[in-house]
């Protein structure tokens, strides 16, 4: 294990440089951060499942690192998303699969993508596999690499909490800081303030209810004509199949996200 780690953190150093080479960036920023006492591997063994629709191995997920590099076994299971829709990942035991994660798709100004994957179980085999996630120190600070940028500035430190706490509070991950996302209600307030001034309407999409009724409450208190564009849809479909709608976040409840 210990050479499998030293194998792939040189691996993970010369990919990251390949990578930023390829966007013009002579670059020893991963050198320097991702040291490899700020990496680290995590061992997966998802049990064979006797309800394999209803359960997943591992949810869908982005990775919060720069790059993960995966080895699976032979039994398969993991799947990505590419052009909106599923694909299984072919395990091959002789092959790595390398994922671009969130820092790297900020870092890169959304050049690179972080890639959006899960693991589904299997009703017969177990699976294993090991996951190598190249990380920064708590401390570096995420700069996309050009202007303008995308995303605001961050440290490693903040977006780990931050995905900490979406997932214990809304049951998922959020993700990237985009500059145009909203994520507290005092911003929210603010263009609700400016759309009373200008005589707007507002329409919003909001994962967290308690910041969709903060919405509704204060378009209606500003006499600002509003409405949710998942909200209606979720409460038809909820009336067409006569049950109602959980309430619960996506992800919901209780499965163990990952970083
Ligand atoms: O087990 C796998 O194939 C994927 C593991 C993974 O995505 C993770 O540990 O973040
Ligand atoms: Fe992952």
């Amino acid at each position: 294990m210990e050479q499998f780690a030293t194998t792939v953190a040189d691996l993970a150093q010369k990919l990251a440089a390949i990578l930023a080479e390829k966007l013009g960036f002579k670059s020893n920023f991963f050198q320097e951060n991702c040291l490899s006492s700020t990496c680290y591997l995590r061992m997966n063994r998802y049990p064979p499942c006797p309800i394999p629709s209803d359960v997943f191995g591992l949810m869908p997920h982005t990775d919060s690192d720069f790059l993960t590099i995966l080895y699976q076994d032979e039994v398969g299971g993991l799947q990505l998303v590419k052009d909106g829709k599923w694909f299984a990942v072919k395990p091959n035991p002789e092959a790595l699969i390398v994922n671009i994660g969130d820092l790297f798709q900020a870092w890169s100004n959304d050049v690179y993508k972080s890639v959006q994957h899960r693991v589904v179980t299997n009703p017969r085999v177990e699976r294993f596999s090991t996951a190598y996630f190249f990380c920064p120190s708590y401390d570096t600070e995420i700069q996309s690499c050009y202007e303008p940028s995308v995303y605001k500035k961050f440290s490693f430190r903040m977006y780990r909490q931050q995905v900490q706490d979406d997932v214990k509070k809304l049951g998922r991950k959020v993700g990237l800081p985009s500059d145009d996302q909203i994520d507290d209600v005092e911003r929210l307030m603010e263009i609700i303030k400016q759309a009373a001034k200008e005589g707007a309407m507002v329409v919003y999409t909001l994962a967290d209810p308690s910041m969709a009724e903060s919405a509704k409450l204060a378009c209606k208190l500003l006499g600002i004509p509003a409405t949710g564009v998942i909200g209606p849809i979720t409460e038809a479909i909820a009336s067409h199949l006569d049950v109602l709608p959980s309430g619960l976040p996506r992800g919901a409840p209780g499965r163990n996200f990952p970083l």
